[in-house]
């Protein structure tokens, strides 16, 4: 009956998550020293592959009077030795898990260099080629893309954001989501193609399709969701972008140097001093910045400097923060004219969430200050106004304190439930999947046949993400097995 039937595929995609590809190059035995290349206390040389125990058995226990394979994932104290001449080449711990052997050897060239050859004369082994035992584990399905693009970006991880950003990815945040996800759509296109092949009973029909309508409906709306980050993700993965703003001689570069406690950019008295866009990386408060100090926007005839202007107004225009620095000393003496003399280049540049530094406090006294502030506010679109000077450092810290706080507000990837998109590559693919969810979703009560086939498009999209298999592959399987139970 249709729900005999209904009921063997249900169970049958319940196994697609364990669908597995083969291939031939696991067959080989691989070796590399893991640890980095140079002079160090220890170096760890793994090996993988079918025969990895091999390496045990001829360079740990032939020579041994200690027979015993080691316990798996217990570290034992072990002569190694050379499998051919028998040469002793150092004491170290080897490990054992199955499948993968480790040697954690003193890491000096020469011993390092002694196990690799000696590794290398053991047939079939070979040295590994870059990035194969991650390729690896990808192809004997331990991890995913997005795993092995946690673990890459784990080792590039340069601020506290940035790795917990990496772990989170590296330890299946983001294949446990869409695995999930991709498993809801199998389930459901199962049934829209049962109801395609073997439909016969329209209550059921109607039945079922309702319930598929509002299940993919409301997986529409939690990818929505997850996709309404405001690109938290992807901004830590590869650093805030914030870009220093304003006019000449208000102390940009002095302000990007004294972040940086480095003369990073020139300071002069002349104002244009600053010409191309200076960039450095900063780990502000555990945050990945880039900051960028720019040339003071001013008309100009001079051709180098209207390229530099060129270059900042671009470099605003791109950035996730802006800071805007005037300079207190000189708004506070244009008091009296309109809108301070600020220059409509800078002014229009501004914006609510732009942050306002008013440099050279040092310059003014306490009263003149308040007012200036009190006064001030009025005419700039922002609340964000900090007083502050780079020559005596004095309000830099409270700037800090906001700026971190600020950060932590607008990019903390902790409070997220989920896992956060780190590549524009997820989002093309989950753009694609919802693309392919609301065309089911439109087409499913005039033709179910384009329905299911968008629903197809969709759950693929979710596989590229994960590097699964195509589900045309899995489909094609489930049809072919169904049909035959059918025909039974
Ligand atoms: N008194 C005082 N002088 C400052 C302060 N910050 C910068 N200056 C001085 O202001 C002048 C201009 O500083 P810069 O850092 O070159 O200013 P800029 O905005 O980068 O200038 P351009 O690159 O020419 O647009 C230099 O003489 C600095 O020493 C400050 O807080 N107090
Ligand atoms: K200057
Ligand atoms: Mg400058």
């Amino acid at each position: 009956s249709f729900s005999r039937l209904l009921n063997y595929k249900l169970k049958y995609v319940k196994n697609v998550r364990h669908y597995k590809t083969n291939n031939s190059q696991s067959q080989d035995t691989i070796f590399a020293l893991s640890t980095a290349q140079g002079k160090a206390g220890i170096a760890i040389i793994r090996i993988s592959g079918p025969n990895a125990s091999q390496a045990v058995k001829e360079m740990v226990l032939k020579q041994s009077l200690k027979k015993k394979f080691p316990i798996p994932r217990k570290a034992t104290g072990r002569f190694i030795v050379h499998p051919i001449t028998g040469e002793m080449l150092d004491h170290g711990l080897v490990l054992w898990f199955p499948d993968i052997a480790e040697f954690h050897i003193h890491g000096g060239t020469s011993v390092v260099r002694g196990v690799l050859d000696a590794l290398g004369s053991i047939e079939g082994f070979r040295h590994a080629e870059c990035g194969e035992f991650t390729h690896r584990a990808f192809d004997n399905d331990k991890l995913d893309l997005t795993e092995v693009e946690g673990i890459a970006d784990l080792l590039n991880a340069e601020t506290e954001a940035q790795r917990r950003l990496a772990l989170r990815q590296a330890q299946g945040g983001l294949k446990h989501l869409y695995d999930t996800w991709r498993q809801q759509l199998i389930e459901n296109m199962a049934l829209v193609e049962a109801v395609i092949d073997f439909g016969e009973d329209e209550n059921i029909e109607d039945e079922v399709l309702n319930q598929v309508n509002e299940r993919i409906k409301h997986l529409v709306s939690i990818i929505q969701n997850h996709m309404n980050d405001n690109r938290r993700g992807e901004i830590l993965r590869d650093g805030i972008h914030v870009t220093i703003m304003g006019p000449p001689n208000v102390g940009k570069s002095s302000f990007l140097n004294y972040l940086a406690q480095r003369q990073a950019a020139i300071v002069s008295p002349i104002p244009g001093t600053t010409r191309d866009v200076i960039e450095i990386s900063l780990n502000i408060g555990g945050y990945p910045i880039i900051i960028g100090d720019t040339a003071g926007l001013r008309k100009s005839d001079d051709i180098i400097e209207m390229e530099g202007i060129i270059r900042a107004k671009n470099l605003i225009l791109s950035a996730e923060i802006k800071i805007c620095i005037l300079s207190s000393v000189d708004i506070f003496n244009s008091k009296n004219n309109s809108l301070f003399n600020l220059d409509p280049m800078t002014y229009n540049a501004m914006d609510k969430n732009t942050i306002l530094i008013l440099n050279k406090t040092d310059l003014l006294n306490k009263t003149e200050l308040s007012y200036l502030k009190e006064i001030f506010t009025e005419v700039v679109p922002t609340n964000y106004i900090f007083c502050l000077s780079c020559v005596t450092g004095e309000g830099i810290k409270e700037f800090l304190e906001f700026f971190v706080t600020s950060l932590r507000h607008k990019y903390d990837d902790s409070t997220s439930q989920v896992a956060l998109i780190t590549q524009a590559r997820h989002r093309e693919h989950l753009n694609e999947c919802l693309k392919g969810l609301r065309n089911f979703l439109g087409r499913l009560q005039n033709d179910l046949v384009l329905a299911a086939e968008e629903l197809r498009h969709a759950t693929n999209a979710l596989g590229k993400i994960t590097g699964r298999v195509s589900v045309d592959e899995i489909l094609n399987n489930i049809s072919k097995d169904f049909t035959n139970e059918f025909q039974q």
